[in-house]
């Protein structure tokens, strides 16, 4: 289909073209239009086993988001047999951050695939780097035929799932996911990481203002419910 979009394209006047798709361009040019409407993104970030796949999940339930675990993404390009898989599999072993362009064009393509205007991203960014690329780099993809699609994504807000390190690794070790991270040498590395390096995005968010923390420490019902509030996790993106 695409295909045929880009030969019939080659037959109008190059000149016609160019104008048109810089046209698109300035149009949408951080907009972060998807198909004309613009594309809400809220970051789900906090320490790992402070329950945010959990409460994305009641997210995704009540208010129609689609939600994208940039782990999960990751895990699945593993058992997908992609020529990453085996290098992402012995960075996630080891708790280290997948390098930023593998983990984007996972993300870039599953935002593409969903079509949907609302997205929960849970776990990312996890540094300052995988931040700045991802709001740098524009989506790019020819939607239709006189479409070009150009995302400059930015979150509307970040969810921060504050959970003491006591807790979370209580919950690792009782995740029973079969997941090759969730044992203790890789837990307390993983905390490691957070402080030095996902803390510092969390930072950088609250200082423009983005930031809502959650107390995440309680059971998660409460979590999600908290005195019947849980419109707090979308504030007001319906
Ligand atoms: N508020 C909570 N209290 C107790 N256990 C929880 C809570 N939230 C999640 N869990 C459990 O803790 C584990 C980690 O939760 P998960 O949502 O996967 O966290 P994360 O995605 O932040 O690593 C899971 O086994 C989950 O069922
Ligand atoms: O943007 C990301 C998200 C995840 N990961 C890797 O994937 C692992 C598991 O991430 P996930 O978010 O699934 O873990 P959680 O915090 O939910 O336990 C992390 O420890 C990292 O090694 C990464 O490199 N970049
Ligand atoms: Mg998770």
């Amino acid at each position: 289909m695409r295909g045929g979009l880009v030969a019939s394209a080659r037959l109008l006047p190059r000149p016609l073209v160019r104008w048109f798709l810089q046209r698109r361009a300035q149009l949408d040019i951080n907009e972060n239009m998807l198909g004309g409407k613009k594309v809400k993104i809220i970051f789900v970030l906090g320490g790992p086993g402070s329950g945010k796949g959990t409460q994305c999940s009641n997210i995704v339930e009540h208010f129609g988001f689609i939600h994208l675990s940039a782990g999960e993404l990751l895990r699945a390009e593993i058992n997908s047999g992609s020529e990453n898989g085996t290098m992402i599999d012995t960075i996630i072993k080891e708790g280290k951050i997948v390098p930023s362009e593998i983990t984007i064009k996972l993300l870039q393509e599953a935002i593409i695939k969903g079509g949907n205007d609302k997205y929960i991203i849970d776990g990312f960014p996890r540094n300052e780097e995988n931040r700045a690329v991802f709001e740098s780099v524009q989506l790019q993809t020819l939607v239709t035929y006189f479409q070009l699609l150009q995302i400059n994504i930015s979150p509307e807000f970040v969810l921060f799932f504050d959970c003491s390190e006591e807790e979370m690794e209580r919950r690792l070790l009782g995740r029973n996911q079969g997941r090759s991270d969730d044992n203790i040498e890789t837990i307390r590395k993983r905390f490691k990481v957070f402080v030095e390096s996902s803390l510092p995005v969390i930072e950088y968010y609250e200082s423009k203002g983005m930031v809502k923390k959650i107390d995440a420490t309680k059971p998660a019902p409460e979590v999600f419910e908290d005195d019947g509030k849980r419109m707090k996790f979308t504030n007001g993106i319906t």
